[in-house]
């Protein structure tokens, strides 16, 4: 009877255990769950984290790249803006007229990057851990960050700004956090900021906060790589208001790199690269264009030679406009041939004159919003 007993109470007992355990553990996974329900900032974790999953996947079998399945929630926001090197779809061969800036990077950035080994007998020689582009807009800043890391091979986060100071996440000290453990998981790595002055400008009385902590805690991670002799992660940014950047952040920033307007060297060169592989007539005076263009940018003198291409599409428009009869019922499409040879043949190549009308009316209507590097243009 009292064995009985004693085993009755014993499979009582493991039985009450199992039924504590269970509903422990339902409990505890559906507060989990409920938190997380309610957590702001769940839906773009999980967004984030597939977008990660996806760039993760895409960027193949790279060992490092495998070795980070033990990314962060946080982590993930950032790896969804990672390119690798292999994808950066910019090279110095897309850049004209910057052949100084690109030698200066060689030889204070890429080298150092790439043969590490043979410079490690030196601190002096050791790449910067932050470098500044600036000048004004349309320059080439964004270009050469990318090329830069293209030809050092490094992987390349374009920081989106926004997210580290995004309201709803309302977690930027996290966010920081995680640029900076992301980027020394893949280093070598480059953390490119553009308008990284509208992020860490001056520190000033009306600063959020949140937004004072977070620019704090980012100078202190940025220091943390400074102090690491073995570290290659580089923090790259680019503003065309180099004057409204903290003090403390341009000394973080020892290399700088002033991209300005190009000059008349600089912009015939550019023009020659954008025009290259374009159909060109016999009459284009690069020469002539490059004098005419003063205070032009290369995303300007990019944007002349677009509209001067689609003046011979209008004209080859109006030619087979004319060519169709009007009551016979041609529809507009028609017009076109679908032939890809007899359109490309029928196309005139682009003329001095349509860069010239394009240069114009460029400089008109830059005139007229208050353009800023073509206001002081002077009308032909
Ligand atoms: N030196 C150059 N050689 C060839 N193309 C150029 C050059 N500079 C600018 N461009 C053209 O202008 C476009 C814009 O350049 P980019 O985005 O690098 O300028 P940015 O200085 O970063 O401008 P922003 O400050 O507005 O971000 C490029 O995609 C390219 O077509």
């Amino acid at each position: 009877m009292g064995g009985d007993t004693q085993t009755f109470t014993r499979v009582d007992v493991i039985s009450m255990i199992i039924r504590i355990a269970l509903l422990t553990g339902v409990t505890f996974f559906s507060v989990k769950w409920m938190i997380s329900q309610l957590d702001p900032t769940n839906k773009q974790k999980k967004t984030a984290k597939k977008k990660a999953d996806e760039k993760l996947r895409s960027l193949g079998s790279n060992k490092s790249i495998h070795a980070m399945s033990d990314l962060e929630d946080f982590d993930h926001v950032f790896a969804g803006h990672l390119v690798d090197p292999a994808n950066i779809p910019v090279s110095w061969s897309d850049i004209a007229g910057l052949e100084d800036v690109i030698r200066e990077l060689r030889e204070t950035v890429i080298l150092p990057i790439q043969k590490k080994e043979l410079f490690a007998d030196s601190q002096l020689t050791q790449p910067p851990k932050g470098v500044l582009l600036h000048g004004p807009p349309g320059c080439g800043k964004t270009m050469i960050a990318k090329a830069t890391a293209r030809e050092a091979r490094t992987r390349f986060i374009n920081l989106d700004v926004s997210i580290l100071t995004d309201k709803w996440y309302g977690e930027s000290q996290k966010l920081a956090a995680a640029v900076f453990t992301l980027a020394v998981k893949l280093q070598p790595c480059i953390v490119f900021i553009d308008e990284i002055d509208s992020f860490l400008r001056n520190r000033n009385a009306h600063d959020h906060e949140a937004t004072a902590m977070m620019k704090a805690q980012f100078m202190s991670l940025w220091d943390g790589l400074i102090t690491d002799p073995n570290c290659t992660v580089i923090v790259m940014g680019a503003t065309n208001r180099p004057q409204d950047l903290d003090r403390a952040i341009l000394r973080r920033m020892p290399a700088t790199f002033h991209i300005g307007l190009p000059n008349i060297h600089q912009r015939r060169q550019i023009l020659r690269l954008i025009l290259e592989n374009e159909p060109t007539a016999e009459d284009v005076d690069l020469n002539r264009m490059a004098k005419m263009t003063e205070n032009f940018s290369g995303s300007d003198l990019r944007e002349m030679c677009r509209n001067a291409s689609v003046y011979r599409v209008r004209d080859y428009m109006k030619v087979e406009s004319g060519k169709s009869s009007p009551g016979a019922g041609t529809s507009k499409l028609c017009m076109v041939t679908d032939n890809e040879d007899e359109f490309h043949d029928a196309l005139r190549p682009i003329t001095n004159d349509d860069l010239i009308m394009s240069l114009n009316k460029m400089k008109e209507s830059k005139l007229l919003t208050g353009g800023l590097h073509l206001a002081k243009l002077d009308m032909d």
